[in-house]
Order: C-alpha cells, then structure tokens, then sequence
C-alpha cells in the first residue's frame, strides 16, 4: 500500500465517523447560515508572486514539524506578513490538523483560507464550506473518473474555489478538461514523498494559459520561491519553512520582495 493510500484509507475512516456524529442535513443548514466564501483570485493576481501560507503541525515525511498550540495566532501573522491565503490541514492522523483549527483561524483573519485535506466525497465539501473554508484542495491523483468532476462542480456551487492539485502532464490535462481556474502542481510526489522542485519547471508550461498557477511545497527559502516565480508561478504555497521559521511574518516578506512584487 502507498503511503497516499494509507492516508486515504484513515481519511475515510475518521470521516464515517464524522457523518455518523453530523448528518449531512445539519451541515447543509449551517452552510445556509455562514457568509458567503471570500474570492481568493484578486489576491492569487496581484502583480508578483503571492504566498499561501500554510498551517501544518506534522507530515508523514517529516514527523513533527512545530507544536502550533495557536493556529489562529500562527495565521494572524501570516496575514500580516501578507500571505494571499491561508491554508490549513485539517487532516487528524497524519498532519494533526482539525476542523477546529480551521473555523479558529477563519475567526481571525480575513484573508482566504483553504481547507487542505484528502478531500474523496461530497461530505467534506459540505464540511468544509460550513467550517468557513473558502477554497477546498482537489487532488487529481485520488479522484477517479467522473468524480473530480463532481467534486469540483459541487465546491462551484457551494462557493468555494476549487484548488485543483497535480504531478504530471496527465493530471493537468484531466484539471485543463474542468476548465480549472486554480491549478496546483505540487513537487510532493505524494505516492513516494520525493520533492523535487524541478517538477514545477517541468510541466509550468502544460498549465492552461489563463489559470492562476501554483507551485506546492519544497520551500526551503526566498530563493525557491522567486525561482518557482521565475518558472511561471502565480502563487507558491509553502508550509515547513514557515511553521519552522522564527519569525513566520518576516519570512513572508522575503519571500514576496525576494520574487520582486512591484
Ligand atoms: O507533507 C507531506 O509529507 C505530505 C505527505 C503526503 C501527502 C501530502 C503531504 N503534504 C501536503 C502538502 O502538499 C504540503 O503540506 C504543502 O504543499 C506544503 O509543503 P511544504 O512547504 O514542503 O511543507
């Protein structure tokens, strides 16, 4: 079993769960009560690049990454180092991420904020939504056939914008078919946990023309993010570098006047 798989195999047990506890009924009726999704595309178009900061505790590659007691706290500085969005991992077993910590960290700030998980059915969307999320990630590996389709079309409809996430020329013409107007390539290849960021360089001119293009993950300073910048990124969305960097607002400001935002 890949370790993707094994992530998977977690994700839908956690969530037959959480659909036995919250009816989809209930969380249909909280999603009509919650304001409306912020837009993330002005932010993700700004001239130069934008940053996507991300709140991540721990990862099956690198075991515990920071012991973050606050994420409303840890997302607050981001936003005022000027992060584009925020994104949270609400993966439990692998990441230690929560619903909670996204509703926190939607409370706190008013910038974007993704919901970053293993997203496999239309319940998680609905969760999603009635958590405060306003982008939900699609990954194009574990969406088979007709059901990225789907999922993408039901986030539309639920007012979040879909991050359609992919590692090869194969993924980005599944997420070209869906006229996705947010496309990630992670350099995570997430069937092994290699990170190579040339993956980026690589398949950067595949993306389609008008979408806003993002570079996922490898992060490690300034300089790999005005060089994912350089190769076409839009937007790089970084997690390890800031959770393990002192001063996280700082190091946002690196990366964007490093990559040369006018
Ligand atoms: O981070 C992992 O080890 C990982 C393993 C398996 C599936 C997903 C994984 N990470 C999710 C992400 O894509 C990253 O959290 C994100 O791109 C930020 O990456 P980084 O800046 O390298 O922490």
């Amino acid at each position: 079993m890949s370790v993707l798989d094994g992530i998977l195999a977690g994700v839908r047990e956690d969530l037959a769960q959480r659909q036995s506890a919250v009816p989809l009924a209930e969380l249909k009726a909280r999603v009509s009560d919650a304001p409306p999704a912020l837009d993330p595309l002005p932010g993700f178009r700004a001239p130069g690049v934008s940053i996507i900061a991300e709140v991540k505790r721990k990862s099956p590659s690198k075991g515990e990454l920071a012991t973050i007691a606050d994420p409303a706290a840890l997302a607050a500085e981001y936003a005022a180092g000027g992060a584009a969005a925020i994104s949270v991992l609400t993966e439990q077993r692998r990441f230690g991420g929560s619903l909670d910590d996204l509703a926190a960290v939607r409370a706190e700030v008013s910038v974007p904020v993704l919901r970053k998980d293993f997203i496999v059915t239309p319940y998680q969307l609905w969760e999603a939504r009635a958590w405060g999320a306003d982008l939900a990630l699609l990954m194009v590996v574990s969406l088979p056939g007709g059901l990225l389709e789907e999922l993408h079309g039901l986030a539309l409809e639920l007012g979040l914008t879909p991050l359609v996430e992919t590692h090869t020329e194969e993924e980005i013409a599944r997420a070209a078919d869906l006229g996705a107007e947010v496309v990630g390539i992670n350099a995570r290849d997430l069937t092994t946990l290699e990170v190579d960021r040339a993956v980026f360089q690589k398949l950067a001119p595949h993306l389609p023309e008008a979408a806003v293009k993002i570079a996922e993950s490898g992060v490690t300073g300034p300089e790999d993010v005005a060089e994912y910048h350089a190769w076409g990124a839009d937007v790089v969305l970084v997690g390890e570098a800031l959770v393990r960097s002192g001063d996280p607002r700082s190091s946002i400001g690196e990366f964007i006047s490093q990559a040369g935002r006018p």
